[in-house]
């Protein structure tokens, strides 16, 4: 009797993903020809220099951009191939995202910003799963602020519950310790590990920061949009060597 070994689906991943912007002498191929696996319950970076493409295949594996050509693996649902109707559930159900820049809504208050998204799906709110969040961010005696009286880490954190909120199997985040000091940064790459580690969550995140990535047990490298380097266990020397190398 032959065991075949049980086959684990990629949680996401990309199959000949190009992204073009633009036509004739303005075109650019912000992502050219990218395919790519992410493990269920892994913690991966993508890292690279200013323009190396990682926002937009980052935006098209969360389903936000479409891809020129090529496929976007959600599980085994294919987002380029999907109205726009089936993807924006997809996202609702299964995916969250931390943008650069927050999207916070101005008029809304930190708890009602990290809750939005269980409202817009008309799901019923855990209060004791959102304390736990909150409270892991650090952001319990912030709720009732809204984001103009909020720093800019503090912002970043609201972004980041508001993602985590609806529990998503996968987690898209943009520089997320970019606006945050050494001291909260460490504390929000930490949470991210226990997310990925201890209750599975898949997390992919955009960083500049060697030492951030260090976090991640892998780093893919992009360069003019391909992936010219994906390491397992990346340390911040090694992506440090990297980046200076891309660089020179
Ligand atoms: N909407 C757009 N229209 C035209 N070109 C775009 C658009 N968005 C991105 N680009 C171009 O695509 C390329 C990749 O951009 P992208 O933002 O993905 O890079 P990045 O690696 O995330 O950069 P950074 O680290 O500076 O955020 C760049 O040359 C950029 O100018």
């Amino acid at each position: 009797m032959t065991h075949t070994q049980p086959t684990l689906l990629p949680a996401c991943g990309a199959q000949h993903l190009t992204k073009v912007y633009g036509s004739g002498d303005r075109q650019v191929v912000a992502v050219n020809d990218v395919s790519v696996a992410i493990r269920p319950g892994s913690f991966t970076a993508i890292m690279g220099p200013s323009g190396s493409g990682k926002s937009t295949l980052m935006h098209c594996m969360a389903g936000l951009d479409r891809p020129t050509a090529g496929s976007v693996l959600v599980g085994s649902d294919d987002l380029a191939r999907l109205p726009e109707k089936a993807v924006t559930r997809i996202r609702r159900d299964k995916i969250g995202f931390v943008f650069q820049s927050f999207n916070l809504l101005p008029t809304l208050t930190a708890e009602q910003n990290i809750l939005l998204p269980l409202e817009l799906a008309g799901k019923k709110v855990d209060r004791q799963f959102f304390q736990q969040v909150v409270g892991s961010l650090g952001l319990t005696d912030r709720l009732t602020h809204r984001p103009s009286q909020l720093s800019g880490g503090q912002q970043q954190r609201v972004a980041i519950a508001r993602a985590m909120v609806t529990r998503p199997e996968v987690i898209f985040a943009d520089e997320p310790t970019g606006a945050l000091d050494l001291k909260t940064g460490t504390a929000l790459l930490e949470y991210l590990q226990v997310c990925s580690k201890e209750h599975g969550q898949t997390i992919i995140m955009v960083t500049h920061d060697a030492r951030a990535a260090s976090y991640a047990d892998r780093a893919l490298m992009l360069l003019d949009g391909h992936i010219v380097a994906d390491i397992e266990n990346p340390t911040a020397e090694g992506v440090s060597a990297f980046l200076q190398q891309a660089a020179a």
